[in-house]
């Protein structure tokens, strides 16, 4: 009997979940570290059993359907699910798996990390000494508000948002509030207040978006948002780019509406050298590295290969993530 093929569409998978796959599966590899290019995509999974892919790849009715009906199963190496065409996975009775869980800490780690290189300006500051701007200490100079004392308010309070929450209990925050459309448990951790999301937007110093990309939350904050926030806010986005109306927080970040924003996520991606928002000198900009430590990513590949595996020895009760649609 021939072996089961899985479609792997990058080319610098970390060995720890790749080697889960190679024994057992014939792996068709998209070679480069680029994205597979839609045309390679859409010749090379045809026939497959299962998909091993990314957030750069969009999984919708064209693939799935060129895919053919052997695909039994599609896992991506991602919390996030807005690449994937869930309703015509699931009318295929495909199998979805994602890597919730394995990724929290690194990006909560990250997000503290761009807060604060937002707020107290820490790549500016550095790029200053090395053009050197650096003059003498100074009183005024490369100052930024403090997280002690503040309000910081957390919209979505998924894993991500709640472990943000945890770590920024010890920064000696004065409030955090948190806006989600139920009451959460984990906010005890933290004494999280649970709010509408206007008041959160008027209270807050920071605002922090941690809330999955969906229809309803595309595009949430746009011009009355940021209108709502205090002059002085600063905005932190590691969600999507699709959740900002970005013209509109262009706008607010040129003429001083809000403070500041750091954004890990943004629109297009990657953002082309000539964009209005690198032109800014109050927004820091990160490549979408939420969950870019190493140990993360072994284990978002290894879960990847595994809720892969499961489905494909014929044991779906055993993935280890699997989306439940
Ligand atoms: O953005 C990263 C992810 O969805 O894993």
């Amino acid at each position: 009997m021939s072996r089961q093929k899985v479609l792997v569409t990058r080319g610098d998978i970390p060995e720890s979940g790749l080697s889960i796959l190679k024994n057992k599966y014939d792996l068709i590899c998209w070679n480069k570290t680029t994205p597979i290019p839609r045309t390679e995509f859409l010749s090379m999974v045809k026939d497959v059993d299962g998909i091993f892919c990314l957030l750069t790849d969009k999984i919708d009715e064209e693939i799935l359907s060129t895919a053919g009906s052997k695909l039994k199963v599609v896992s991506t190496m991602s919390v996030g699910l807005d690449h994937l065409n869930l309703n015509a996975l699931k009318t295929r009775g495909i199998h979805v798996g994602y890597t919730p869980g394995v990724l929290t800490d690194a990006t909560a780690e990250l997000t503290i990390g761009l807060l604060l290189a937002t707020s107290r300006k820490i790549i500016a500051a550095e790029h200053a000494l090395r053009n050197g701007e650096w003059t003498s200490w100074s009183p005024n100079w490369m100052c930024g508000p403090g997280l002690a004392n503040s309000t910081v308010g957390i919209v979505g309070l998924g894993r991500i948002g709640a472990r943000v929450g945890e770590y920024l209990k010890p920064f000696g925050v004065n409030k955090i509030l948190y806006s989600s459309r139920t009451e959460k448990t984990d906010a005890k951790k933290f004494n999280g207040q649970h709010v509408s999301l206007n008041t959160l937007l008027t209270e807050s110093d920071f605002i922090i978006v941690t809330i999955a990309l969906t229809p309803e939350t595309r595009e949430m904050f746009g011009k009355s948002s940021f209108d709502m926030m205090k002059s002085t806010a600063i905005f932190i986005n590691i969600s999507r780019g699709e959740i900002v109306d970005q013209p509109a927080l262009i706008d607010a970040l040129k003429n001083n509406k809000i403070r500041g924003a750091g954004l890990d996520v943004m629109t297009p991606e990657p953002i082309p050298l000539d964009h209005e928002l690198l032109k800014l000198d109050n927004c820091v900009l990160l490549p979408h590295i939420g969950s870019a430590a190493i140990e993360a990513r072994r284990e978002m590949s290894v879960i990847t290969a595994k809720n892969i595996s499961a489905v494909l020895d014929g044991h779906p009760e055993n993935m280890p993530s699997p989306v439940n649609i």
